[in-house]
């Protein structure tokens, strides 16, 4: 068995199946994994701490696309990002569903501190247009729109978090599925698209598993169990 690196994790679309349910075959890979897991994700914080609570490790989290990091072991909240720039484009936009009829946007922000998010039912080109207008990043994951700060992504949460634990981003394996996971694959020793990835995870990825979602995720460790 080769040596257990420490593992950063993507949730939707790489710890659940297909409806971002988390698939309980997972848990003990995570409680039994003997290096630090970093749980990093697109989700607003509570999700993420509230999944390393049940599954009985540490909370080690990148939030909000490395908006948010929290580092259990030393007691560590880092907040990043230009909200107030995410916030300008969630109001044009919303004035623009007004002028275009498309209604009232959806937007899926309780609990975000750095970034806005918009459902997937929302029309995209309006907001990919405004985020691009004011110099931000904007994200499809498959899940949700994100527009975030571009100088923040997982990547750059990644590399607080070794700050913290004394780490190499490039001792990590990384597992993801998503355009956001594109920039911790960058950094990450290893990285691995689970087969369902879109196109900007397969790419960047060192390797691609057979099976999807979770089933792909347990592929991709499998290596090391
Ligand atoms: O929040 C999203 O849109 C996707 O979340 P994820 O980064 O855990 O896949
Ligand atoms: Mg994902």
């Amino acid at each position: 068995m080769t040596e257990t690196p420490p593992l950063v994790v993507d949730i939707d679309g790489t710890l659940t199946d297909e409806t971002r349910a988390v698939d309980p075959r997972v848990f003990p890979v995570l409680s039994e994994w003997p290096e630090p897991v970093v749980v990093a994700t697109g989700k607003a914080m509570p999700y993420p701490i509230a999944l390393c609570e049940f599954v009985g490790i540490d909370y080690t989290v990148i939030a909000e696309n490395g908006g948010v990091v929290f580092v259990e072991a030393t007691d560590t909240l880092r907040i990043r990002g230009d909200k107030a720039a995410c916030l300008a484009v969630a109001e044009a936009y919303r004035e623009l569903g007004y002028e275009m009829g498309f209604g009232e946007v959806d937007l899926a922000n309780r609990w975000r501190e750095t970034e806005v998010v918009v459902d997937l039912s929302q029309p995209e080109e309006p907001l990919r247009r405004l985020a691009e207008e004011h110099g931000l990043e904007f994200l499809d994951t498959g899940f949700a729109y994100h527009v975030t700060d571009p100088s923040i992504d997982k990547g750059t949460g990644l590399v607080a978090v070794c700050a913290e634990l004394d780490r190499e981003p490039t001792e990590f394996l990384a597992v993801g599925d998503s355009e956001n996971d594109a920039e911790v694959f960058e950094v990450a020793g290893e990285s691995v698209a689970v087969a369902n990835a879109d196109e900007t995870a397969l790419a960047r990825a060192d390797r691609v598993t057979e099976a999807s979602y979770a089933d792909g995720f347990l592929e991709a460790v499998e290596p090391y169990r």
